[in-house]
């Protein structure tokens, strides 16, 4: 199967544009209001229109109600839902029931300890997004620019396709897949020049880098 590339945290026309022409599966939009990426609704509705389906859109939220969520699917008409928060695996059952979108739950990953929590998210969960544990003073859980440990997930053996996120950029990205394995890769502080501001060549570049890594396991 091939690569899944997401650049998330995409706040601009042209950066959209940018991530889209250079062959990106992925786009994400924030709707979290601490994140120096935090997209309003009419935002969303904007950018969503852009995408025109050349990629699927993807809404992050960090323990959003239902009402939050409908805004959401009313303004963006997103392809997956992305739970970043502490949701629960009831909670994934029921805003997959509610929404009738996939999810992909966000699992933060610090230690082994922290990978005990698989069964039950994979037994609902569309895909898992394995992200660097944010620090508990952290104002946002994702989106740090940090890494975890890669090795924690050598041995894995998930039931449901899985995308590594955390600190990458386009030096270690070939590194995040060989050791991990996962069939996709996410992005966001990588691809920005400051918090929130996104570089249309980082992104060019980021995509370059975790497509070359297909290139060489076909060969
Ligand atoms: O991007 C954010 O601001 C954000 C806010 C709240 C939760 C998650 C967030 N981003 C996600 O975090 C990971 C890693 O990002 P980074 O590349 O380390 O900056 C990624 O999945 C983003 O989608």
């Amino acid at each position: 199967m091939s690569l899944l590339v997401k650049i998330c945290g995409l706040s601009t026309p042209e950066t959209l544009e940018t991530a889209l022409e250079a062959g990106a599966d992925m786009v994400g939009f924030v709707f979290f209001p601490p994140s120096p990426r935090h997209l309003s609704l009419e935002a969303g509705r904007d950018l969503g229109r852009q995408v025109k389906r050349r990629a699927l859109k993807v809404a992050l939220t960090v323990d959003a109600d239902d009402a939050t969520l409908d805004n959401i699917m009313d303004a963006l008409a997103p392809d997956i839902l992305q739970l970043h928060g502490k949701e629960s695996v009831a909670r994934l059952r029921d805003i997959k029931q509610r929404f009738g979108r996939p999810v992909m739950k966000a699992v933060p990953v610090a230690t082994s300890v922290d990978l005990a929590v698989l069964p039950g998210y994979a037994a609902i969960a569309d895909r898992i997004l394995f992200d660097a544990r944010a620090p508990k003073d952290a104002t946002r859980p994702g989106g740090l620019g940090e890494p975890f440990d890669w090795h924690l997930l050598e041995n894995l053996d998930l039931n449901v396709p899985y995308m590594v996120s955390g600190g990458l950029d386009a030096d270690n990205v070939a590194e995040a897949l060989r050791v991990t394995g996962a069939g996709g890769v996410d992005v966001s502080s990588g691809v920005e020049s400051a918090p929130g501001v996104k570089d249309s060549e980082m992104i060019k570049a980021f995509i370059r880098a975790a497509r070359a890594t297909q290139e060489l396991s076909v060969r």
